[in-house]
């Protein structure tokens, strides 16, 4: 059994980590932490948990997550980076839920973070954890950064194209949707109901925090840098981002056939059939990311449409497919939970 420690279990990726760990047959919860509500049962604040999680949460301070041979942060940005380098040097492994480890230019890092980070050296050392980009670096890994949400559903659509050398690299195109649960579990007044229901705008056009992300794995793949213009909007849905890339072709493809080689053999990118458009309900509380792809009026645009739970495919779902790997697990162990609809 893989023991297994979660950082900050109170928040929405916290508890949707919680209910895929509690399925899973290989894995012994072994820790459970909240600051603010250390000592109540796991199910009294979590109900669907009932019968499954026994366990109460305790205080970082006083979890045993040395005892672990993995631990989940998932936390708030800039938490991690604190306690990692005690728990690799312990020979726990660590997955990272927030971005600590995401992006390797550490000047870069700071300047969309806002504070010094605090084992730069690490961040060399973490492997990015998109398990269809880089599943050879993650089974060998100590320490895994999880990619963001909106990362995760952006870099599946794209990759294709840029791997194939068919996408003009200046003009990457990336307008982007989330659910409310993307903001996490905290109180905070744009994600009141009355404030984000019957409501749609776009933020953070100016610049968001997961541009860089985007663009470093964007640019990793094409071996030379990316234009990439990223516009996220909140939407009145719990779960779920859809991502509507355009992407401008410099070479004439088979847009069908080059997504279903690409990920013929991912169990959890699925390419529809062409035409299709994928819902983001077709994905809820599973860790799927369902993909389809267009070429309006068969010009040289291609419009891609990617959709993800951001929990799960988008967080704890992918969390734990990282997991597996680290385990040599199979990759699917645990995740195959067919999404909710309606
Ligand atoms: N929501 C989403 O869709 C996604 C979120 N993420 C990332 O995952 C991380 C968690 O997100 P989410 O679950 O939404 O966040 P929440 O705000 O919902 O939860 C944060 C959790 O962290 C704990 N926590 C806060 N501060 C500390 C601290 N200083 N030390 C230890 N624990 C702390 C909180 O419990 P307590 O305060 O009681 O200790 C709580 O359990 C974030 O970094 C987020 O950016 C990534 C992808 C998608
Ligand atoms: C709707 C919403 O507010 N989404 C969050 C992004 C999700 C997230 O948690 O960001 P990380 O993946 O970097 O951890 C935001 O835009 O800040």
């Amino acid at each position: 059994m893989v023991k297994v420690g979660i950082v900050g279990g109170t928040g929405y990726t916290g508890v949707e980590l919680l209910r895929l760990l509690a399925q899973h047959p290989d894995v012994e919860l072994v820790a459970i932490t909240s600051r603010k509500e250390a000592g109540m049962a796991v199910s009294d604040m979590f109900p669907n948990l009932r019968g499954r999680v026994g366990l109460k949460f305790v205080d970082p301070v006083d979890a045993p997550l040395k005892s672990c041979d993995v631990v989940f942060f998932a936390t708030p940005n800039g938490i991690a980076m604190q306690q990692t380098r005690e728990l690799l040097d312990a020979g726990v492994r660590v997955i990272d839920l927030a971005a600590d480890f995401r992006i390797k230019d550490v000047a870069l890092w700071e300047k969309w973070y806002g504070m010094p980070h605090a084992c730069p050296d690490l961040i060399a050392e973490a492997v990015y954890g998109l398990p269809e980009l880089n599943r050879e670096h993650i089974r060998k890994a100590r320490l895994i950064a999880n990619p963001g949400c909106y990362p995760t559903a952006a870099q599946l659509g794209f990759l294709p194209l840029i791997e194939a050398g068919v996408a003009d690299l200046g003009h990457l195109v990336a307008d982007c949707k989330s659910g409310v649960s993307g903001a996490g579990r905290k109180a905070e007044v744009g994600a009141l109901f009355s404030e984000a229901a019957d409501n749609f705008k776009a933020y953070a056009v100016a610049g968001h925090r997961h541009l860089p992300e985007i663009s470093q794995g964007l640019t990793l793949v094409a071996g030379k840098p990316v234009q990439l213009t990223f516009v996220p909007h909140l939407t009145p849905l719990i779960r779920g981002i859809h991502a509507t890339l355009y992407v401008r072709l410099t070479a004439e493809v088979d847009l069908q056939a080059l997504y279903e080689k690409r990920y013929a053999n991912e169990y959890f990118v699925d390419v529809l059939p062409a035409g299709a458009h994928p819902e983001t309900r077709s994905v809820r509380g599973g860790n799927f990311c369902r993909i389809a792809v267009h070429r309006p009026q068969g010009g040289d645009v291609a419009v891609v449409l990617s959709v993800i739970d951001n929990l799960t495919k988008g967080a704890a779902g992918q969390a734990v497919q990282n997991m597996n790997l680290l385990f040599d697990l199979p990759e699917n162990k645990g995740l195959e939970q067919i999404p909710l609809l309606p």
